[in-house]
């Protein structure tokens, strides 16, 4: 594991000399009520903070969310009403959210344009993701939004874990578990964020990462590892084994506690993200920084241009695949609900129309006169038609 240090470069990613760097696209990811929302209004208000200040560009994927604590600049609630796809498509929450979310994947190719065409100005774009994590990790739209903006910046996955609940060391494991699985499935720089740190330290996390024997010994303490003859039960034989094999997994990680309440630690939290920057630059030189690479090595122009289109048409095959699975998942609704999709045709010609007259169907809220404005959380108010309160429960 690596330690977030704070000898990483400092800059949250300001522009240096004349060349500005790609912004760094921060993925938060994390179960609900982890604190996701409450992470990237944290990390919004420290960026205002700096001095000069630098506003990142804020995406919403979450279609569900009543109210979150910052202003976004595209939000996924100014293209689709979820509530609405859910009465149309007759589906219950979480279909909702997720058909929600396949609908705004068709049009993600105008997000990307939106956020390309603000890459000069801001240093950070940051993605926040639904409450239901699988919805995100596990669909084929969350795998396009990924690889899309992946493909186009240098980009960081923030798995944000709610410190106070992970105290177990089964509820430990098992986080951790997901987390690899995320790390494996997306195969971009990780950062693992200890949130709450303000009501647990997040020191006995660090040991058990660091120290293998001390996780082992938290294991065999623990209330419920031991049947009643005093033997380790099965549970406790395979958290032993899988602590060897995630040990690996920790080697190739970042980890920072932070609270998101006082900002304790976003400091170190911009220190990893730049750290990753260089991870993701190191990994990717051929897809990233292809004109500079080339004026380096004009023999090689026939071999690097044919890995790079080797690379593009594998990404063009993932993304062709994920959008049929997406169709898939739409058709699907569309068939539980004959009589909506009836009135829900594709037209193509108002579609080139559409595009002729460059009318996109996503917002971006920046022509407003203060995007990713900070918001203090402490001012959050119950919104008047809402029933629920602020924030909704988890
Ligand atoms: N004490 C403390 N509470 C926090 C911290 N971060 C978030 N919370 C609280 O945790 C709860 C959940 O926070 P949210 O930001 O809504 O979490 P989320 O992951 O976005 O939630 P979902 O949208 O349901 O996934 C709220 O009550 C927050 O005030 C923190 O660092 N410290």
């Amino acid at each position: 594991m690596e330690a977030s240090s704070s000898s990483a470069t400092t800059s949250a990613g300001a522009a240096e000399g004349s060349t500005k760097k790609k912004p760094m696209t921060i993925i938060t990811i994390g179960m609900a009520g982890a604190g996701k929302s409450t992470f990237v209004q944290r990390i919004n208000s420290y960026l205002h903070s700096l001095d000069p200040p630098s506003p990142p560009y804020i995406l919403n994927l979450d279609p569900a969310v009543t109210h979150v604590p910052y202003e976004a600049n595209i939000d996924i609630r100014d293209t689709v009403d979820y509530q609405e796809v859910m009465k149309q498509y007759n589906l219950g929450p979480n279909g909702g959210i997720l058909t929600a979310l396949n609908l705004f994947t068709t049009k993600f190719d105008q997000v990307l344009r939106l956020v390309e065409k603000r890459a000069e100005e801001v240093n950070h774009v940051i993605l926040d993701t639904p409450g239901q994590i699988e919805i995100f990790t596990w669909s084929a739209s969350g795998s396009i939004i990924t690889d899309a903006i992946a493909s186009s910046l240098p980009t960081v996955v923030a798995y944000v874990i709610d410190t106070p609940r992970t105290t177990a060391p089964a509820t430990f494991m098992s986080n951790m578990l997901y987390a690899c699985s995320i790390l494996y499935k997306t195969k971009l720089p990780f950062i693992l964020v200890f949130n709450k740190t303000d009501v647990q330290p997040h020191d006995f996390a660090l040991e058990w990462m660091t120290d293998f024997e001390e996780f082992q010994r938290a294991l065999a303490t623990h209330d419920g590892t031991r049947d009643a003859e005093g033997e380790p039960t099965y549970m406790n034989s395979l958290m032993n084994s899988m602590s060897l094999v995630l040990d690996e997994f920790y080697k190739n990680l970042k980890a920072v506690g932070v609270s998101s309440v006082t900002g304790q630690g976003i400091k170190e939290f911009f220190d990893a993200v730049e750290a990753s920057r260089e991870e993701y630059e190191k990994y990717t030189p051929l897809l990233h920084d292809l004109p500079r690479f080339l004026m380096i090595c004009r023999d090689y122009l026939p071999e690097l241009e044919r890995a790079r289109k080797a690379k593009e048409e594998s990404l063009r095959a993932v993304k062709e695949e994920s959008m049929n699975r997406v169709m898939k998942d739409l058709s699907i609704d569309r068939a539980k609900n004959p009589a909506f999709a009836a009135q829900d045709r594709w037209d193509p010609e108002a579609e080139e129309d559409e595009d002729d007259d460059g009318d996109f169907n996503i917002v971006d809220r920046s022509s407003e006169p203060w995007p990713g404005q900070y918001v203090d959380l402490t001012k959050a108010k119950r919104h008047p038609d809402e029933e629920i309160n602020w924030p909704r429960p988890g």
